[in-house]
């Protein structure tokens, strides 16, 4: 264990002056054989139950585990609400110079846009201007080492072009979103904290942290132009300071906690890579949570508190990984510390048999399947990232999913042995002693070890491409065409099915309708093109291979209830029977899906029944 003296700044990166540690701080557990537990908190979770997840989560598990914590940038509401979305608000606006601005935008060709030279006295580019805090240039350590070399290449374009401070009513958009970022995360922590001297080291570095924002958004701007790189730096600023507050929390709760940002250890891996640059394969992974483990581990005995997002990696974070990359910190890090489990805290008590919002009987699934959950995750359950489940599971580390509100839940496993008796369940299930309720809870574990589907899922926003073969080519130049063109417009496909000169095809709703346009104009090369909107994708999940009439069952019931199918599938996952539909039909569809195939009948206290299919 490290001394007071020697270790760094909790609430700083590594580079940060000498530590002022208050005394009887609870640690992480000292007993050289206890496995470390990867504890990941969601940004509702963090925003809203930061003090519950230190008081009544962290420290119930540090006396008997080393935990490492993993957290996402803070949502105060909801995640459409949180940090990264005005992050990337910030972003965007910070691209965007409106018409009538008379800010000044070298490079910048807006039309309209008057480029007037005002308060030229102001010089420094890391002049932080209309902060709170002052006029005070944030410290190299304060900007995320993930950006540094762009930032700094961005400052010096800004100290050469003399940019004047924006004054108040000429400040540009982004100004007041990253003011709302930096009031939220002051709000919370003064309504937190109740030790003076943490509430105000925190403050000091939200603060930093929002000057050197406002400093790169600014660089942004001059530039006029903003990588995918850039904009990974950008939303990495919500998990700094969701993590530094997290930490404080912890601390003023008396667990010694230690602040981690993970976006310098990437480029380290950078370094050694081959001369094209590393990729962003297994073997990047592999390093990657070497790496993770190494700095992790210097935290000695306080509890570390892990920044999900983890920096420059190949291709760009969000590019490559997409939104909710924290859920992949964290097992990657589960990885590298050989962790005995990846825990998911959340706001919902596990995976359901559908989603809660919308199927009221939906019921908790004690455990699943990787390969179950991957197919829920895909289909529109977004519990868990789906790369999630491959990292650990390779490493047969299991996933529980956990509700922050109700910490004593058993919550749902996931499970690299997807093939477990009921006894072995029961172990999983239980490490803690049994209540009652837990009890009735594993009764009805044991009879969804008969034959029964895992869940249902939704995925809405879907759109529809029906392609008639003109009859150009044969069967395989029909296919093959097609999906050139798609790879082309990158464009993936969620749901497929074919027969020699008919093709459809369910792709998620989310490109440009000018790019949609070009790739349909494109595809009618090969044939007749009808273009169906508003759809979404129902997939029944589970280990369906030998479940006789399950299939009949799923359609029967949505013939029953007047849901037309416009498009099946079913045989590419042995887990899953996919169809499509109008999305308009979605929460009636999932409700008799639900009933028909899921439902459980309750028969007493204890008793509960099929319909089981054998
Ligand atoms: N099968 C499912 N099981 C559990 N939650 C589901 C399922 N399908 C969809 N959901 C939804 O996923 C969301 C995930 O929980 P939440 O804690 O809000 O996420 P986050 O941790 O990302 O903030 C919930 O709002 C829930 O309604
Ligand atoms: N904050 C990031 C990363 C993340 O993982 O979020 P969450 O754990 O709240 O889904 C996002 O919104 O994408």
């Amino acid at each position: 264990m490290r001394s007071d003296s020697d270790s760094p700044d909790p609430l700083s990166s590594p580079d940060s002056p000498p530590p002022k540690t208050p005394p009887n701080l609870h640690q992480n557990t000292i007993d050289p054989d206890a496995r470390w537990l990867v504890q990941k908190f969601g940004g509702t979770s963090v925003g809203k139950f930061s003090v519950k997840i230190a008081r009544d989560i962290v420290s119930n598990y540090i006396d008997n585990h080393k935990v490492a914590v993993v957290c996402s940038a803070r949502s105060g509401s909801s995640k459409a609400l949180g940090t990264t979305n005005l992050l990337l608000k910030a972003s965007s606006q910070a691209l965007r110079v409106p018409a009538t601005s008379t800010y000044p935008t070298p490079g910048c060709t807006t039309p309209g846009t008057t480029r007037t030279s005002r308060n030229n006295d102001w010089t420094s580019p890391l002049h932080s201007p209309g902060g709170s805090s002052g006029s005070r240039s944030p410290s190299r350590s304060a900007l995320p080492n993930g950006g540094l070399s762009s930032t700094l290449m961005m400052s010096s374009i800004m100290t050469m072009s003399s940019i004047p401070p924006p004054c108040e009513k000429d400040e540009p958009p982004f100004f007041a979103t990253v003011e709302l970022i930096r009031s939220e995360h002051i709000t919370e922590a003064r309504s937190s904290i109740t030790s003076f001297t943490i509430l105000k080291e925190l403050e000091e570095e939200i603060e930093q942290d929002c000057d050197a924002l406002r400093s790169f958004l600014m660089a942004i701007q001059v530039i006029c132009e903003m990588s995918p790189r850039s904009k990974d730096t950008v939303i990495g600023f919500g998990e700094r300071m969701a993590c530094k507050l997290m930490t404080a929390v912890l601390r003023d709760q008396g667990v010694d906690a230690e602040y981690v940002s993970l976006d310098s250890v990437v480029p380290d891996i950078d370094e050694d890579s081959d001369s094209h640059g590393p990729t962003l394969d297994q073997q990047f992974y592999d390093k990657l949570a070497v790496a993770f483990a190494e700095r992790v581990k210097q935290c000695g005995s306080r509890v570390p508190v892990v920044t999900g997002f983890f920096g420059p990696v190949p291709g760009s974070l969000l590019r490559q990984i997409g939104r909710g990359y924290t859920d992949l910190c964290a097992a990657v890090l589960a990885v590298g510390l050989e962790a005995s489990e990846l825990q998911i805290w959340k706001e919902v008590d596990g995976i359901f048999t559908a989603d809660p919002r919308k199927v009221l009987t939906a019921r908790v699934i004690p455990v699943i399947s990787p390969e179950e959950a991957a197919e829920l995750t895909y289909y529109g359950s977004e519990v868990v990232h789906p790369f999630t489940m491959e990292q650990v599971i390779r490493r047969k580390i299991p996933i529980r999913i956990k509700n922050v509100e109700n910490p004593s839940g058993l919550g749902t496993v996931i499970h690299p042995n997807s093939d477990l008796d009921p006894s072995e369940t029961r172990e999983i299930l239980l490490p803690e002693p049994v209540s009652l309720e837990k009890l009735d809870y594993l009764q009805m574990v044991d009879q969804g070890h008969k034959k029964l589907p895992t869940a249902v899922t939704i995925k809405e926003r879907i759109v529809v491409l029906n392609v008639h073969s003109n009859r150009k080519s044969v069967s395989h130049g029909f296919l093959a065409g097609i999906f050139g063109t798609l790879d082309r417009y990158g464009v993936v496909v969620d749901l497929i099915s074919t027969s020699e000169v008919h093709i459809s095809m369910a792709i998620e709703d989310n490109h440009e309708k000018k790019i949609m346009d070009r790739l349909v104009k494109d595809v009618e090369k090969y044939g007749t093109v009808t273009v169906l909107r508003g759809m979404a994708i129902l997939s029944l999940v589970g280990k369906l291979k030998n479940m006789v009439g399950i299939a009949g069952r799923m359609f029967t019931s949505l013939a029953n209830g007047n849901v037309n199918i416009e498009m099946i599938s079913q045989g590419a996952s042995e887990v899953n029977i996919s169809c499509v539909i109008q999305g308009r039909d979605a929460v009636k569809a999932l409700n008799l899906i639900h009933q028909s195939c899921l439902q459980i009948e309750v028969e007493g206290r204890r008793g509960r029944v099929g319909p089981w299919l054998f």
